[in-house]
């Protein structure tokens, strides 16, 4: 993930507005503390000029981040498969772009492709997959875009100690930090979003023959 600095914006937020591809849970989970995380996450893209990018739905966290982005001001796109409209219907989502997809594998391609970073809350199953996915397609440099994980109230310590047990039992290199980033805030994830931006320029690629 390095690369030639270009001209850092004074105000510290990127030069371009960026497309933020958010993962987290279709469901709310328990902790207040992850619904306001969501809805701050939402503010902050809306605000700082970005777009969202994401699963489509109303439901869960990932309605909660939907709605304070689309309010915030932010062009809002999801996708979501033909099976999921279903699931979703009745939920209300923010007005959008939707593009509806055959499959869970062309949803994921959209997301690859088109994002210029990804930031993830916490989730369930769908969360860590699509971020897994993120992590194990950079370290194969089929993808280089970056990804952060927001730490609210730990919920990713023991993803990271499981990182870190795939390491000491010699099944990955000891550099997870340059495949992912983790912050303690969704200010600081949308900083590091940002910053990465400015470094790397029209670097952020994928490789979608390989995908
Ligand atoms: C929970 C309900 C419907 C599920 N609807 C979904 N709509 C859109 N996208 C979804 C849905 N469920 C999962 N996803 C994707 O996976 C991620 C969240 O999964 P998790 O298991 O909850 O972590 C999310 O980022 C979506 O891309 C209503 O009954």
């Amino acid at each position: 993930m390095s690369a030639a600095p270009t001209e850092p914006d004074p105000r510290g937020a990127a030069a371009r507005p960026l497309t933020i591809c958010v993962f987290c849970g279709a469901r709310p989970g328990r902790r207040a503390a992850d619904t306001e995380a969501a809805r701050h996450l939402g503010l902050l893209i809306g605000r700082r000029g970005h777009r969202l990018l994401y699963g489509g739905g109303g439901s869960g966290l990932m309605g909660e981040v939907a709605w304070s982005a689309q309010r915030h001001g932010a062009p809002v796109t999801g996708v979501i498969p033909t099976f999921l409209v279903e699931k979703e219907r009745g939920i209300a989502a923010p007005p959008q772009q939707t593009v509806v997809t055959s499959t869970l594998g062309e949803r994921k391609v959209a997301f690859l492709t088109q994002a210029d970073a990804f930031v993830a809350l916490p989730g369930g199953f769908g969360t860590l997959d699509e971020v897994l996915e993120v992590i194990s397609l950079n370290q194969l440099k089929v993808l280089t875009k970056p990804i952060v994980l927001v730490n609210t109230d730990g919920f990713w310590d023991r993803f990271l100690g499981m990182a870190q047990e795939l390491t000491d039992w010699g099944f990955t290199d000891p550099d997870l930090g340059s495949l992912c980033s983790v912050t303690g805030t969704t200010e600081d994830a949308l900083r590091c979003v940002e910053r990465h931006a400015n470094h790397t320029a029209g670097l952020a690629a994928v490789d979608a023959e390989r995908l």
